[in-house]
């Protein structure tokens, strides 16, 4: 295998690779970026236009996603897999990864779209060369553009695989895309309706890709993730790379739950109360009436809307930053 096909390795070792250009047997050039970024490019003759951008590691602990675009590139290093579009691997968050952590100082996935340039520190660095990087890999001409970021979660859940489409005025959600997902496993997809801070989001608005943050499964150091189970995905993402994927039949989309955001649920202060049990599981559902949270100044967050149900609760996070989202169901009525 190339040795450019060990980026986990290198980036797990902080190193630089010795040469930063490889060319497999197939003719795919395999280029060294930068730390944890490798560019993938098959020969003109084999290009089909797409653009894929494969994020994983934006936070440090969560290894199963990161283990699967590792397997991704080792299987086009040894030439087994035969890439006919331009790829963008990238480990997000070197330093978490090799620690172990969601984050060592700041969440990356809360230093996009402009909120890098607020701050300072090394994940505020690393935010912004993360959108130079992916700014610079989606700037041809004429290209689909197709971004997965892919995440493992923080607490079980009861819809074990989901994505989160970003959002942007004026632009409709695709339900071509949607299909996709879930042809590579997706039980659901939350609509976003407002403009976010997460590389998603930064890649969606700003550079004009069709972009997801998918969550996998729970986090899990790297070696014990059997109980995540990539297999849909990973399939998926190989058809992709290679341009044989299945038609997809776009009319269905085959039981997928649709849901859109309620309210995000912002902590102001230390006096942040989430009224939730420490282990309570992603999706679940929340009575009318409920008090979810209660902050300062009275602030009180109560269920009013039926259906609704709590993703990414966490009373943990910085003043400031989302302690949940709250969803309802949604319908496939304004899909483009
Ligand atoms: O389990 C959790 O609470 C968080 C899991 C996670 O990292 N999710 C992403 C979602 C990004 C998005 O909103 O598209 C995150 O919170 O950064
Ligand atoms: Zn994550």
């Amino acid at each position: 295998m190339l040795a450019l096909g060990k980026l986990l390795e290198l980036t797990l070792a902080g190193r630089e690779p010795a040469e930063k250009t490889q060319l497999t047997v197939e003719g795919v050039r395999m280029r060294w970026l930068s730390e944890g970024a490798l560019e993938v490019r098959p020969p003109e003759a084999r290009d089909n236009g797409l653009d894929l951008l494969l994020s994983a590691g934006i936070h440090g602990n969560e290894t199963a996603p990161i283990e699967l675009l590792d397997r991704l590139l080792h299987e086009i290093a040894r030439g087994d897999l035969k890439p006919r579009t331009r790829i963008l691997f990238l480990f997000g968050n070197p330093e978490a990864i090799r620690k172990g952590e969601r984050f060592i100082e700041q969440d990356v996935n809360r230093l996009f779209n402009g909120r890098h340039e607020q701050s300072s520190g090394s994940e505020a660095l690393r935010a912004c060369e993360l959108e130079r990087l992916a700014a610079s890999f989606f700037s041809l001409p004429d290209r689909e553009r197709l971004h997965y970021d892919l995440h493992t979660a923080i607490r079980g859940s009861k819809i074990e695989q989901f994505a989160l489409y970003p959002w942007k005025e004026d632009r409709q959600h695709s339900r071509k895309e949607l299909a996709r997902l879930r042809a590579a496993g997706m039980e659901a997809v939350l609509l976003q309706n407002k403009p976010s801070i997460v590389f998603s989001s930064y890649t969606y608005d700003k550079l004009g890709a069709e972009s997801f943050t998918l969550e996998l499964g729970k986090a899990r150091p790297f070696g014990h993730n059997d109980g995540v189970n990539v297999d849909r995905l990973e399939t998926r993402l190989k058809q992709v790379i290679e341009g044989n994927e299945p038609e997809l039949a776009e009319a269905s989309l085959d039981g997928l739950q649709l849901f859109s955001v309620a309210r995000e649920i912002i902590k102001h202060s230390d006096g942040f109360r989430l009224n939730l049990p420490a282990d309570v599981e992603n999706f679940s559902e929340l009575e009318v009436g409920y008090l979810l949270a209660e902050d300062i100044a009275q602030t009180r967050w109560i269920i009013e809307e039926e259906g609704a149900r709590i993703i990414f609760p966490n009373p943990k996070v910085k003043n400031g930053l989302r302690a949940g989202i709250l969803i309802v169901p949604t319908t496939d009525e304004n899909l483009a």
